[in-house]
């Protein structure tokens, strides 16, 4: 491009708008190199090899002979294998494990140099300096054109240290869009020579003497590019002026295009600071001028693939080159992969329009990739499938980014598993947004790009819209929901910021609100901004104890917040205290109830707003837990008034134990939950799969667990008033034993008795003790009971045959018929793959389901293809009273183990002489009583129990003074099977 058509390019009406822009782009320049060479002075490395010692500059003939035979032949990489084929390479070479650089200052000199070639190639980030390998090339050695593969994380050239050796030949020659350069390492000084790994070079022949080497990886450090001002330079104006006048162009038909890099880059690395050269300064031309025109810039990785019919390969192919193609069968292009230009992914998989790169012929005379070759399949092939990629720029009018980024994705969803979105297309869309939320949340955006952003977010509600089942909307998760939220109170559009918060589906993290605190009490934001978008995030958490902890967040104890916000978290607090519509109301619920009213209302009115709170509520026991053991708590450590929330403390207290009954210990199991995650067609099938298998017991979910149970049961041990509360709580419990269910007694029990133990253990004298060892002996036999139940009994009924009869038989019979007998006979053996024909395998199948023997039979082809001949696998099932005694055995096996978690101590004291009635689970073996299974309510003992009440007297203990206090007519029903073996 000359500066002729430039300059009137603000005016002219431009008839080709790509050709200008490519133009444009070709004619941006940099003074960068793609190779850099040197001589210096001779610096000996020190270099020490085991066996041989220090190796002398110079190098001379003996010492070479002996350093090669410390080497090996140097391999080279191709696609991902690693081959030696002296043919395309031949050189001798040393790990860098196998020698030492001795010389204290050599990484100074070797930092020097560094430096120099850095320069010269135009690095501007901070760079590593790796050493890798030594070379020895003797004559005849040489290394065939061939770029170099990234040896490590973020390499980008390569560099050679020639040491002084005598040689000749060896040149060593760069190739680079058209340029070539030859460099002769010197034989009597030290030298250099570098290049970027994408380019192609080679070592030429060496005709006499030794060429040696050291080989170094240079890698770019994490920091950032520095960015200079570029617009000033005429080539980089000439660009601004296209683009812009593009921009502003309406109706021009493309609003993106797509600019071939020079270099390559991997998908992993690809980024601005990682770009080379022409590309860096193309890149960063293009970046600036997005701060002054509504373009936006992104790297990708472009792929062709091409499918084609090649030659049957009578060789094993990897090794020989790939498969070229007699006839092309297909070809499409895909962007592989889409980053921002700090490389994050923004795009993985989208469809391309060739016609969309500015470079016409941009595929063409590529080397391959990738091939995946496929031999004679059946009546096809063979067949192979060629990949070529190139790395470009993509320029997008910022009006229609969106849709450029979310374009492709609604032509994914499958039209016959219904609109639901893919993992992928749920990926794309959450780097979509994170992208843009990132970009706002950096830097002050301008309204283009915040507009751009409003259009982003209502395409993905629209997409939401659409599916039939909201569960199955895209998703975002939580972090990026957190930055959409931030994004949008950026935009300073109140209204946008409501329609974004009440969307978080509860996937907000309470850090936001924090964030939320810190800008009003900077100022940053205004109340009158965000108000009605804060209500919207606190009332979108369906549990009340997160929409409490989110407005907790916004009024932070000990931070001084302007009135205004002080005026307007109370008034969210009297809404979200209101008792009426509340549900799901749990035991950190209660917690939070109290933490709140505390925390806003100051000590006395917190107390009236919470016994009005329980006093409206019919709540589950577990949410009434959490209220009294916090009340408790902040009584005791001087928070709330003592004598009021005692009063209430009491009052509460007696109401609950009264009304708790046998179901009220086992109510145990969390209301349902909102469904975290959206149900994606994975899941679905996971779950279809998953209930053909056997059910196992469910774990139970507890909404209080036992530490929290425990902490409430000392809250009634502290209260000392009249009416014993402890006592009470302790008979409930004995009294409902068998009816709770067994996995409450895992979930919530065990762990109750667990964390209650102690407190008893330090206390020996407490008047409530024995009764607590009677809650123990019972919960545990309880437990037992439940949870194993006793022996199952082989129902003879149920065991299957494990033989067949042949239907031959009259005819003489089969000779398969017997073999299979002796093979179900045979109990060590469980499986069997027995090769058959097919009209043989048909007669076993026949036999064995007519027999109803359990034993299922599959045939497995996967050895002889296209054969009759096959494998038959029969494997043993388990009859059904067998399986039945296993599961009783491993219930049994698990129970001892739960015991076994108690200290002995503990257990003999609480248990006395039935400690090892217990431990042994006697009363399961004992035949002819009726035991209980798992999951099976329970037939009471009751009868059995009150047939031996002497039995409980004595347990009970003559010690307590509880028990010599006249019983209530409520007690004289307890069930006590603890004295029932
Ligand atoms: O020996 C040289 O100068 C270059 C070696 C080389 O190209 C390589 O190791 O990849
Ligand atoms: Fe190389």
């Amino acid at each position: 491009m000359t500066s002729d058509t430039c300059s009137s390019s603000g005016e002219s009406i431009m008839s080709d708008l790509p050709s200008e822009m490519l133009a444009a782009l070709d004619g941006i320049e940099t003074t960068a190199a793609f190779s850099s060479f040197g001589k210096f002075p001779v610096v000996d490395p020190g270099i020490h090899v085991a066996d041989i010692g220090h190796i002398y500059l110079p190098l001379n003939r003996s010492q070479a002979q002996q350093l090669i035979t410390k080497a090996h032949q140097a391999p080279y990489g191709k696609g991902s294998e690693t081959l030696v084929d002296t043919s395309v390479r031949n050189t001798w070479e040393l790990n860098s494990d196998q020698f030492e650089l001795r010389r204290p200052d050599w990484n100074a000199h070797l930092r020097e140099i560094a430096a120099r070639v850095a320069r010269d190639l135009g690095i501007e980030s901070r760079i590593s300096v790796e050493l890798y390998k030594m070379l020895l090339y003797e004559k005849g050695a040489m290394f065939k054109p061939h770029t170099d593969t990234e040896k490590a994380p973020g390499m980008v050239a390569t560099l050679v240290i020639g040491l002084p050796s005598a040689h000749e030949g060896g040149e060593v020659v760069v190739k680079h869009r058209g340029l070539t350069q030859s460099f002769k390492l010197s034989s009597t000084q030290c030298s250099y020579a570098s290049w970027y790994s994408d380019v192609v070079h080679e070592v030429l022949p060496v005709t006499s003497g030794y060429r040696w080497v050291l080989t170094y990886n240079i890698t770019l450090d994490g920091a950032q590019t520095h960015r200079p001002t570029r617009l000033a330079r005429p080539d980089a104006l000439c660009l601004y002026k296209t683009i812009k006048h593009w921009a502003e162009q309406d109706g021009e038909p493309s609003d993106h295009f797509w600019y071939k890099l020079d270099h390559e880059y991997t998908q992993a690395s690809i980024s601005l600071k990682a770009l080379k050269t022409r590309d860096l300064a193309c890149v960063q031309t293009l970046d600036e001028i997005s701060t002054k025109v509504p373009v936006d810039i992104f790297l990708a990785v472009l792929e062709k693939q091409e499918i084609g019919s090649c030659a049957y390969d009578t060789y094993d192919s990897g090794h020989h080159g790939y498969h070229p193609f007699e006839e092309l069968i297909d070809a499409s292009y895909e962007v592989k992969s889409l980053v921002d230009l700090d490389g994050n992914q923004v795009l993985k998989g989208r469809r391309l329009d060739p016609s969309e790169i500015l470079q016409a012929d941009c595929f063409e005379d590529l080397p391959i990739a990738e091939e995946y070759y496929q031999g004679y399949q059946g009546n096809w092939g063979p067949e192979a499938t060629h990949w070529y990629r190139v790395t470009a720029v993509a320029i997008v009018a910022r009006h229609s980014t969106p849709s450029f980024l979310l374009g492709s994705l609604a032509k994914v969803v499958n039209p016959i598993m219904g609109p639901a979105w893919g993992r992928d297309d749920q990926k794309t869309i959450s780097w979509v947004v994170d992208y843009y939320a990132k970009r706002i949340i950096d830097s002050d955006s301008d309204t283009s790009l915040l507009q751009s952003f409003k259009e982003l977010m209502s395409m993905i509600w629209n997409m939401d819209v659409k599916t039939p089942e909201p569960r199955r909307a895209p998703f975002l998760g939580e972090d990026t929901t957190m930055q959409v939220l931030k994004a949008a109170v950026r935009t300073r559009d109140g209204a946008f910021f409501k329609e974004c918060a009440q969307r978080h589906h509860g996937k907000l993290s309470e850090g936001f609100f924090t964030w939320a605190q810190e800008q009003l009490a900077s100022g940053q934001i205004t109340l009158t901004e965000v108000q009605d978008g804060l209500r919207a995030a606190v009332f979108a958490y369906p549990l009340f104890r997160t929409r409490y902890a989110a407005v907790a967040r916004l009024l932070p104890l000990n931070n001084p917040m302007p009135d205004e916000v002080r005026r307007w978290v109370h008034e969210m607090n009297d809404q979200l205290l209101d008792p009426q519509g509340q549900q799901q109301l749990e035991y950190q619920d209660g917690v939070f109830l109290v933490l709140i009213a505390r925390g806003y209302y100051g000590a006395s009115y917190a107390l009236t707003r919470i016994s009005t709170f329980i006093n409206h509520t019919r709540q589950n026991p577990c949410f009434v837990i959490g209220v009294l053991s916090r009340m408790h708590e902040d009584v005791k450590s001087g928070h709330l008034p003592e004598a009021a929330g005692m009063a209430i403390f009491q009052s509460t207290a007696h109401k609950l134990l009264s009304r708790l009954n046998s179901s009220s210990f086992n109510l145990t199991e969390s209301p349902p939950r909102p469904t975290r995650r959206p149900d994606t067609v994975e899941a679905r099938y996971r779950r279809r799969y998953e209930s053909s298998r056997p059910a196992e017991p469910e774990p139970a979910n507890p909404a209080i667990f036992g530490p929290h149970f425990a902490s409430f049961a000392r809250a009634l041990i502290d209260y000392e008033g009249e009416d014993n509360l402890i006592d009470r709580l302790w008979q409930g419990i004995i009294s409902s034993a068998t009816s709770i269910s067994a996995p409450t007694f895992q979930a919530l029990w065990l762990p109750f008795l667990h964390a209650m133990i102690p407190f008893y253990t330090d206390n020996p004298e407490h008047p409530s003790r024995p009764r607590f060892h009677q809650v123990i002996a019972t919960l545990l036999k309880a437990y037992i009971t439940t949870y194993v139940g006793p022996r199952p009994v082989e129902d003879p009924s149920n065991v299957r045959p494990q033989q067949v009869t042949c239907f031959l038989r009259e005819r003489g019979g089969c000779n398969l018929c017997p073999q299979l007998n002796t093979f179900l006979r045979d109990p060590t053996r469980t499986e069997w793959k027995w090769s058959l024909f097919s009209s043989e395998r048909a007669h076993i199948h026949q036999v064995l389901d007519m027999g109803g023997v359990a034993c299922t039979h599959v045939t497995d082809r996967s050895v002889f293809s296209n054969s009759s001949y096959q494998g038959l696998v029969l494997t043993k099932t388990f009859p059904h009273a067998a399986q039945t005694q296993r599961a009783w055995a491993q219930r049994k096996a698990e129970a001892g183990r739960k015991l076994h978690e108690f200290r002995p101590a503990d257990l003999r004291a609480a248990l006395g002489p039935k400690y090892w009635d217990i431990v042994e689970m006697r009363c399961l073996e004992t035949p002819g009583r009726q035991a209980v299974g798992q999951g099976v309510e329970g037939t009471t003992s009751a009868t059995t129990a009150r047939s031996h009440p002497q039995r409980q007297d004595r347990y009970a203990g003559s010690s307590s003074s509880v028990l010599r206090k006249k019983r209530s007519a409520a007690e004289a029903e307890i069930v006590d099977l603890t004295g029932d073996y």
